[in-house]
């Protein structure tokens, strides 16, 4: 049975924990970067992780991933205990899950269409047209534009690759993708846009959303709750509201700094991508671009 947990606020509705990672700690030969870390991801969030530039948030997703060993702790995913976990539990494991690696990750050689099957050719057995119309669903389901498919990585703008990246998480249809920080890169209607289409994923496919970020829109815009990284563990998780009244330098500094004060005064009530939007449209609609 896959584990629940009582809300954080208290009273009895129980939400389904999807990833669960206990007392873990990560170490690089004598040097220590995650120690006795806990957190919980709940079915059909998207978390916000954040935290000083390296202080360990991707070695934490890597960790979860299996690409790092860890010293001590459990991460249990979907319930199953990945360190117990037998080889055919470990490959359904594996298949509910999608990763978006910071620079997309793309295979240079493969068209965008190809790099999408690349998940379907290891993980399923199925008929080359049927593949086909899966990733093409996928490439329209990001919205790219079908021409799209038959592209290379070096023919795409960083927004596109990014979205085709996603494709490729999506490949398999997941529970849950790890974004590693997914608008890096991107001007910020870029960036709106990607959040836009992450709120829309989690909306329409119930999708759990785990993102590595510096980005504070994002994290104003979509995140239901955000875990801050510090001292080698989770210093505090919760809403914006929890993060404001954490009593830290450092998570007072990145939620309370100037940045923060402009997004809130900016749009508390939009989502970014409709502020951004309204104010690229004002300066375009000032200087008479707009026909
Ligand atoms: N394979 C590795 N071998 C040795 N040290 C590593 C390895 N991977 C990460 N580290 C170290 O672990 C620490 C945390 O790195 P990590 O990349 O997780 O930080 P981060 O929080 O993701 O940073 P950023 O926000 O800048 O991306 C760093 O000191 C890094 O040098």
């Amino acid at each position: 049975m896959t584990p629940t947990a009582q809300q954080e606020n208290g009273n009895t509705e129980e939400r389904d924990i999807i990833l669960s990672v206990k007392d873990v700690s990560v170490s690089f030969g004598r040097s220590k970067v995650l120690d006795n870390l806990s957190l919980d991801v709940y079915r059909g969030e998207i978390l916000g992780f954040v935290g000083a530039s390296g202080t360990g948030k991707s070695v934490l997703m890597r960790t979860i991933l299996g690409l790092n060993q860890k010293q001590s702790g459990t991460i249990s995913i979907f319930g199953h205990d990945i360190d117990s976990a037998n080889d055919q539990e470990k490959l359904s494991v594996d298949m509910r899950m999608g990763v978006l690696f910071q620079h997309g990750a793309l295979f240079s050689s493969l068209t965008v269409l190809e790099n999408i099957q690349v998940p379907m050719r290891e993980y399923l057995d199925i008929p080359e047209r049927l593949m086909d119309e899966l990733a093409r669903l996928k490439i329209e389901l990001v919205g790219l534009k079908p021409d799209t498919a038959e592209k290379f990585p070096s023919e795409l703008s960083g927004g596109m690759i990014k979205r085709a990246a996603l494709a490729r998480a999506l490949s398999l249809d997941p529970e849950i993708v790890f974004l590693d920080e997914p608008t890096s890169g991107l001007d910020p209607i870029g960036a709106a846009d990607f959040d836009e289409l992450i709120a829309n994923l989690r909306d329409t496919m119930g999708l759990t959303v785990y993102m590595v970020t510096h980005d504070l829109d994002s994290l104003f815009a979509v995140c239901d709750r955000i875990a801050v990284l510090g001292k080698k563990k989770v210093l505090v998780e919760g809403t914006i509201e929890d993060m404001l009244a954490f009593d830290d330098p450092w998570v007072q500094e990145y939620f309370r700094g100037k940045r923060a004060r402009q997004i809130v005064n900016d749009g508390k009530t939009k989502r970014r991508s409709e502020g951004v939007r309204a104010a690229a449209v004002s300066e375009q609609g000032q200087k008479g671009q707009v026909s």
